[in-house]
């Protein structure tokens, strides 16, 4: 089988090399003569499958995306060729919620409040938003559960009203981008809804940048930025350019990199190598441990967290031990630093740093409490904790 996988994909060569002629391409820049061959193409966010692609591709048998988003892909296109597509749904779903976990815990102690007090509205309950609920829950704080689609399929979740939703402290967006049908989200958050919002709460949006009206928030910031919600965004409309006048109004600022944990992305490559497996009849004969590295703390973290463990505060010592793992303020001045000077998004992506998640590190911390909150959030302890 020719195969052609995005050279972004972790451990593509090893996975796929197995499974036919397996070659790397680089998103926009995927070559018309390979594609007239291939038969499995491999994607991620940022190669749009459409029918002018698939018109290049006349031997194509299968598409996946090493993502949870797909709609990258035209599954109307897809489907009318009858060509068997898939996403690696929940792929980075612990990674995203790792995100929004560190943006709070590092708000909450810059601006001196107590995330434990703070409701948390988590729109759109699925893989991402499920992960976060759970991980929210863990440690004592309050969510308010948004997903009527959800609701619809699924007797047994009863979603919340979206005026509870507007009420909450901290609103935090993870659905699909969704442009028609029963429950659209394209600008579900636009400035009639944004109106609505205080300068005491917190919008997330690390799901699509199109469901948050980057225009209309831009205007509602420049007319009066001290009646609005402190925002962060990972997900920007228009992507890869996005509006550079809208970054000195947001609170934390990444370049779509939220899902970028190294377990993201290669469990992404994981999932789809399961799926060809399947879609080809063959044996599974690789998993993702046979690739991820082992990591431990450098030892100045060592130290570091050793040195807070003496705090009082549970959520210093979180907050800190957060830190070592995924410094949110770190990426959000790189990012800053980066687009002043006109460099591209989409090379910050591609050369996002090695991020792990939380449960690949092994800490030690004395006060039991926190001890307590951090093993509730993935982190191993050390025997020595608690
Ligand atoms: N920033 C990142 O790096 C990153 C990483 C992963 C996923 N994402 C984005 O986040 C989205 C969610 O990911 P997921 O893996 O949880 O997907 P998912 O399909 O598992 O869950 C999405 C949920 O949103 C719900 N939903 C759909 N329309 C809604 C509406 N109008 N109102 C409320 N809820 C609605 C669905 O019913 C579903 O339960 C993806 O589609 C992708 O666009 C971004
Ligand atoms: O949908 C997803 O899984 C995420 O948005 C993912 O992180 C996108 O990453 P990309 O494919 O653009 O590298």
């Amino acid at each position: 089988m020719n195969i052609l996988y995005d050279d972004n994909m972790p451990y593509a060569k090893e996975y796929f090399r197995g499974l036919g002629q397996a070659l790397p391409f680089t998103a926009g820049a995927l070559d018309n003569t390979l594609l007239a061959n291939c038969e499995a193409l491999l994607v991620r966010s940022t190669t749009k499958v459409d029918a002018a692609l698939l018109n290049e591709a006349p031997n194509l048998r299968y598409v996946a995306t090493a993502t949870a988003g797909f709609n990258h892909l035209s599954l109307t296109d897809l489907t009318a060729r009858g060509i068997h597509w898939y996403s690696a749904g929940g792929c980075n779903a612990r990674a995203v919620a790792e995100y929004v976990l560190a943006c709070l815990y590092v708000l909450a102690q810059r601006d001196g409040f107590l995330l434990s007090n703070k409701t948390v509205a988590v729109v759109g309950v699925g893989n991402v938003g499920s992960t976060l609920k759970s991980l929210l829950q863990s440690v004592g704080i309050k969510v308010i559960a948004y997903d009527p689609p959800r609701a619809t399929r699924d007797p047994a979740f009863i979603s919340a009203e979206f005026s509870q939703v507007l009420k909450a402290d901290i609103i935090s967006l993870h659905t699909p981008l969704v442009k028609d049908g029963d429950f659209p989200t394209e600008h579900m958050f636009d400035a009639s809804v944004l109106e609505t919002l205080g300068p005491q709460q917190i919008l997330i949006n690390a799901c699509r940048g199109e469901v948050l009206d980057n225009a209309a928030l831009l205007a509602l910031m420049r007319k009066d930025q001290s009646s609005m919600p402190k925002v962060i965004l990972d997900c920007w409309e228009h992507e890869p350019e996005i509006d550079r006048e809208l970054l000195p109004y947001i609170t934390f600022a990444s370049a779509h990199t939220a899902g970028h944990s190294l377990e993201g992305k290669a469990r992404g490559t994981d999932m789809v190598y399961a799926d060809l497996c399947r879609f080809l009849s063959l044996p599974l004969t690789l998993t993702l441990e046979d690739f991820l590295p082992v990591f431990s703390l450098s030892a100045e973290q060592t130290q570091k967290l050793h040195d807070v463990s003496a705090s009082e505060s549970t959520q210093t010592i979180v907050c800190e031990s957060i830190k070592c793992m995924y410094d949110i303020e770190n990426d959000d001045s790189f990012f800053r630093r980066y687009m002043a000077k006109s460099h591209s998004f989409s090379e910050l992506r591609r050369n996002y740093h090695v991020r792990r998640e939380w449960p690949a590190a092994k800490i030690a911390i004395q006060n039991k409490k926190a001890a307590s909150v951090l093993g509730e959030l993935g982190f191993k302890l050390a025997n020595d904790s608690k």
